[in-house]
């Protein structure tokens, strides 16, 4: 039998309780993998009212959710408290935030489930409760680290069927971009990325294709530095790796249609390069996935949309794709 997928609640005052509820209610008619959310089952029973939806829910373990699933949606209670928040963001749910990620992490671990998913969670909050890690990403390479003892790099991909973007440098303050990038750092990144895509998306030799930093990508030295310093070293050094790397390109005229056709992903240099283009293209179908991990995790592609909670207004489409590729990259898994 397949084993289900854990899915995170989120932050339970966003959209995460009302995606994971609508995904579940469009089950058979989209094709939905199984899945056993992480969460308190009061706050899934309360969003489900706020929806007006009349909702079948069961606790489950994982090994019932597959059987489960078909007729009511499987719940793993948490442990911490899950204040019934909707609409914001609370310092007081960021234990029960963190445990249902840890709990996910340890069950795709364990292999009890084939791959964990992630609902929004809003970093200011975690921040602020002592959670030093700027993202899931982040944090999901402190986990993988303590699971194998080696040092694990998590990149982030955002990937759609139109595009897939990876950004090198991702949550920091855009000042700060051009001193944290280094030739060193592109090289590890893009090493993580040919990887990952030859052999949990089967691409046999993936078409890298850089953004320079600069406006033009530096047009020559002339309107910035890195290009030369940075990026053009960086690719010739995964070229003779033999990876399928090409670029610095202008950065403004990489992503238009026949662009697209040139490269399987895209290598950003900083957040807003990569993002901007693949939420415009894809903000419905774009998933969020984290490479450079021993297990898979996936997201939807947007945040917690606090304004929209509990109003019917979320859109589950993004976490319907998160969890379809969650499963088939699970099952390619190298
Ligand atoms: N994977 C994650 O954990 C993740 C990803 C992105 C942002 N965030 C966090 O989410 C919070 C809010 O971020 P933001 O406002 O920049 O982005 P957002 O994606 O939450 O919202 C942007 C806009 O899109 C709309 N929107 C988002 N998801 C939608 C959906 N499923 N259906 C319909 N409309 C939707 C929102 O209402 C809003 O108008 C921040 O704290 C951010 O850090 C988390
Ligand atoms: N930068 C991501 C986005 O805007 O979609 C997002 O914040 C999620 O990051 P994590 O997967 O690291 O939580």
């Amino acid at each position: 039998m397949t084993k289900p997928l854990a899915l995170t609640m989120g932050d339970p005052g966003g959209i995460g309780p009302d995606i994971a509820i609508k995904a579940w209610l469009e089950r058979t008619r989209r094709g939905v993998p199984p899945f056993l959310l992480l969460a308190s089952p009061e706050l899934i029973r309360d969003r489900a009212e706020r929806l007006g939806v009349e909702l079948s829910l069961v606790t489950s373990t994982p090994a019932e959710a597959v059987e489960i699933f078909s007729r009511a949606l499987p719940v793993l209670p948490l442990k911490s408290p899950v204040p019934l928040a909707c609409g914001t963001a609370s310092v007081e749910s960021a234990a029960a935030v963190i445990e249902a990620i840890d709990r996910g992490v340890d069950l795709t671990i364990s292999g009890a489930v084939a791959a964990v998913v992630t609902n929004p969670i809003a970093k200011e909050p975690l921040l602020k409760a002592g959670f030093p890690h700027p993202g899931h990403t982040d944090y999901l390479g402190v986990l993988a680290a303590a699971h194998t003892g080696t040092a694990s790099t998590a990149v982030m991909m955002l990937w759609s069927k139109e595009l897939a973007v990876v950004p090198v440098t991702v949550h920091i303050p855009l000042a700060k971009v051009p001193a944290v990038l280094t030739a060193d750092l592109i090289v590890e990144t893009a090493r993580i990325t040919s990887h990952d895509l030859s052999t949990r998306f089967g691409i046999p030799s993936p078409r890298l294709a850089f953004c320079g930093l600069n406006p033009h990508a530096g047009e020559g030295g002339t309107l910035g530095s890195e290009e030369q310093d940075i990026i053009i070293p960086a690719i010739a050094r995964l070229r003779i790796e033999g990876i399928n790397a090409s670029g610095p390109y202008p950065a403004d005229t990489m992503f238009h249609a026949d662009a697209r056709t040139g490269y399987d992903a895209v290598i950003a240099m900083y957040h807003d390069q990569a993002l901007i283009p693949l939420k415009t293209l894809a903000f419905d179908s774009g998933v969020n996935v984290t490479l450079g991990l021993p297990f898979v995790r996936t997201s939807p592609d947007h945040g917690t949309a606090f304004k929209i909670a509990g109003t019917g207004q979320a859109k589950a489409d993004s976490l319907i794709e998160a969890l379809k590729l969650a499963d088939r990259i699970a099952a390619a898994a190298p």
